[in-house]
């Protein structure tokens, strides 16, 4: 299986690593604008082979389309990052023009490939490659939950002083410092729920952090983060590849479901080598569902940006 991934910088080139180290797929593509930078990335990972032992063969490309040709899998990482201070809605101005360019590019030579976006501000983002490319919806899949999802875990298991890996937890709606939905109410520690063991203002606090938990990292590294969000990239890409049905948190285009359309959104979704195979649709109480439509009303505000580029 192939993939190829837009932009080898600092998220793109950390997803080929671990699509590589964990065998995912058997090839791994890295094209990047700047002149031998995907190269020395690729060269770089794979001299990790003999001692981590994988057998992935990973290349890199300097904006030659050609090399990524039948890819099972795009990932657009390709754009620029948030520096601290700064939200990931204002990268709209030079993201949109990237990723739409990119997106049809990639179109060019992998007709049939499974397109995950990952370039912020996302949930826009995934919107704008829908309607650029008028690919299916299920073979669009805009990458935030499964990352803000570990977020919410590893604060949670801060806070329960327990393993993350024993906890289970989601956070939907859209990849925003004030958009994202925690869903607290759901969260539990192997299988109990997590307000058996945390007070109401611990949860708060928890969700608060899980929020600006980008924004945090940010903060501390200068740039966004990479490690987890290409690990979680490279989870998803898992689940795709290998049909493994996961139920992810992923963005995806609305028509009806939770009261939305037109619109791209964080939502539980099962993935499989269809791309996204279901939405699932959870009974939300009155609160979360507030909280999804003030969400969906951000994103769109952010959408309606998009006019002249897709103009
Ligand atoms: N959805 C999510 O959960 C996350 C999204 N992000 C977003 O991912 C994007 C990438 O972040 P980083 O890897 O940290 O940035 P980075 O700056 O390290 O890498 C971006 C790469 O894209 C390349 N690039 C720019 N224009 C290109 C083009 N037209 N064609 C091919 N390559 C091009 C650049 O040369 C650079 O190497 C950012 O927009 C960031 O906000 C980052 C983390 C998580
Ligand atoms: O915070 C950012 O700008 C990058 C990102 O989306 C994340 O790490 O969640």
């Amino acid at each position: 299986m192939k993939v190829t991934i837009v932009g080898a910088g600092n998220v793109g080139a950390t997803c080929a690593d671990v699509i590589s180290y964990r065998g995912i797929a058997s090839e791994v593509v890295l094209l990047d604008i700047k002149e031998g930078f995907a190269e020395g990335k690729a060269m770089d990972i794979m001299q990790c082979a003999t001692n981590t032992g994988f057998n992935t063969k990973v290349s890199g490309v300097t904006n030659d389309y050609s090399k990524t040709a039948n890819s099972d899998v795009v990932v657009i990482t390709s754009g620029i990052p948030r520096k601290p201070g700064m939200t990931r809605e204002e990268l709209i101005g030079i993201n949109a023009g990237i990723v739409k360019s990119v997106a049809e590019n990639v179109l060019k030579y992998s007709p049939n490939t499974i397109v995950v976006v990952v370039s912020n501000p996302m949930d826009t983002m995934t919107y704008l490659t829908l309607k650029a490319t008028g690919l299916p919806k299920n073979r669009i899949i805009g990458m935030g939950g499964a990352l803000d999802s570990s977020r919410f875990r590893y604060y949670l298991s801060k806070a329960l002083d327990k393993p993350s890996n024993d906890v289970s937890a989601m956070v939907i709606g859209g990849h925003g410092d004030t958009t994202m939905i925690p869903l607290t109410r759901l969260a539990s520690y192997n299988g109990i729920p997590v307000s058996e063991f945390l007070s109401q203002e611990a949860l708060d606090k928890v969700a608060a952090d899980t929020m600006v938990g980008g924004a945090t990292l940010t903060g501390l590294l200068g740039t966004s983060a990479w490690y987890a969000p290409g690990a979680s990239v490279a989870y998803l890409v898992d689940s795709i590849l290998n049909d493994q049905k996961k139920m992810i948190a992923c963005s995806v285009f609305l028509e009806g479901e939770y009261g939305q359309n037109d619109i791209c959104l964080g939502v539980p979704c099962i993935i499989g080598k269809n791309g996204i195979e279901e939405i699932l649709s959870i009974n939300l109480d009155e609160k979360e569902k507030a909280l999804l439509a003030k969400s969906a009303d951000a994103v769109r505000n952010m959408n309606a940006d998009l006019k002249s580029v897709l103009a």
